[in-house]
């Protein structure tokens, strides 16, 4: 038996709407499900949670955006119970990185299929990152995307307009990093983008080589740019061209260790947390996924 897990204010109320539809598919095929809305923000993960030992499910889908996931995986995490994702949101960064189709009766067949594969994901302090997490310019992008009024009606185009208004105000800020042990020191970053999938903000191609099986984390830093040379590259992250920029550095690891004098915004699949932890540890395989 499948349990859908249905954020219906996901994507300003698709989530709802998206449910209908793969219901009448559900009853019309006569395939036996159970489903649960979620009433409040952590409510999908605790549902995800306490369901998973009960024995009979044979997945746990959820209907919604990066949110739904990051929540539901969180529950999962280190189970045997495979996720599967309806995409309903505004960002869907997690169905672009899993070749999931935008297209709910598609993505319904997908779940069907059931094919299971084991991903990466890394352990934030405690909390689980399911496809990636951000420092400095892109966790305030969050903080102001999250409070955005109009976010459902704007999609991919919130991170745009998010990162502009950042942009304006930003002051870079002194990092230091190990990664297995190494250590690299940064002055004046933007950001460092830490992922298991090439995608985050909205279809940014932020480390397009990051790969959701190959139990490393990819690490993306930017310092040492102009205000100017930083919107002047900004487009460019979307094809992933921006590698080749002298002030981007890529790493890869399986343990990364963080300080800074300075406060630090962190988020983690879009949800913001605040100051990061002082380490990330890749768990390999840890997540089932459909
Ligand atoms: N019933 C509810 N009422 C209010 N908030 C909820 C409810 N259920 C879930 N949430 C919260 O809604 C937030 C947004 O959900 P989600 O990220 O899935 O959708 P989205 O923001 O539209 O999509 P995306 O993250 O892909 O842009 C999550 O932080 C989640 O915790």
């Amino acid at each position: 038996m499948r349990l859908f897990i249905v954020n219906p204010v996901a994507g300003n109320g698709r989530g709802r709407k998206v449910w209908s539809q793969v219901e009448q598919t559900l009853q019309r095929k006569q395939i036996p499900y159970h489903v649960r809305f979620t009433e409040r923000p952590g409510h999908a993960g605790e549902i995800a949670r306490s369901d998973a030992s009960r024995g009979d499910l044979t997945a746990i889908v959820a209907v919604g955006g990066d949110g739904t996931v990051h929540e539901v995986g969180n529950g999962l995490v280190g189970t045997q119970v495979p996720v599967g994702f309806i995409p309903a949101g505004s960002g869907n960064d997690f169905s672009l990185a899993q070749e999931i189709p935008d297209d709910p009766g598609k993505a319904l067949e997908r779940v069907l299929e059931h094919r299971v594969r084991r991903v990466d994901t890394a352990n934030i302090g405690g909390r689980t990152m399911i496809g990636f997490a951000g420092i400095g310019f892109d966790g305030r992008v969050a903080q102001t995307v999250n409070r955005f009024p109009f976010k459902h009606w704007l999609g991919r185009l919130n991170y745009v307009l998010g990162a502009l208004q950042v942009w304006v105000g930003f002051r870079p800020i002194e990092v230091s990093l190990t990664v297995d042990g190494k250590p690299y020191d940064y002055s004046a970053v933007w950001l460092i983008a830490i992922t298991n999938t090439p995608y985050y903000g909205g279809g940014m191609k932020i480390c397009p080589h990051a790969c959701h099986d190959d139990g490393q984390l990819d690490i993306c830093c930017v310092n040492n740019l102009s205000r100017n040379e930083f919107l002047r590259i900004f487009p460019s992250v979307f094809k992933g061209k921006h590698i080749s920029h002298p002030s981007v550095t890529l790493l890869r690891g399986k343990e990364i260790t963080l300080s800074s004098e300075s406060q630090l915004a962190m988020h983690v699949d879009g949800e913001t947390i605040g100051q990061p932890p002082s380490s990330i540890t890749v768990q390999p395989e840890s997540l089932w996924v459909l």
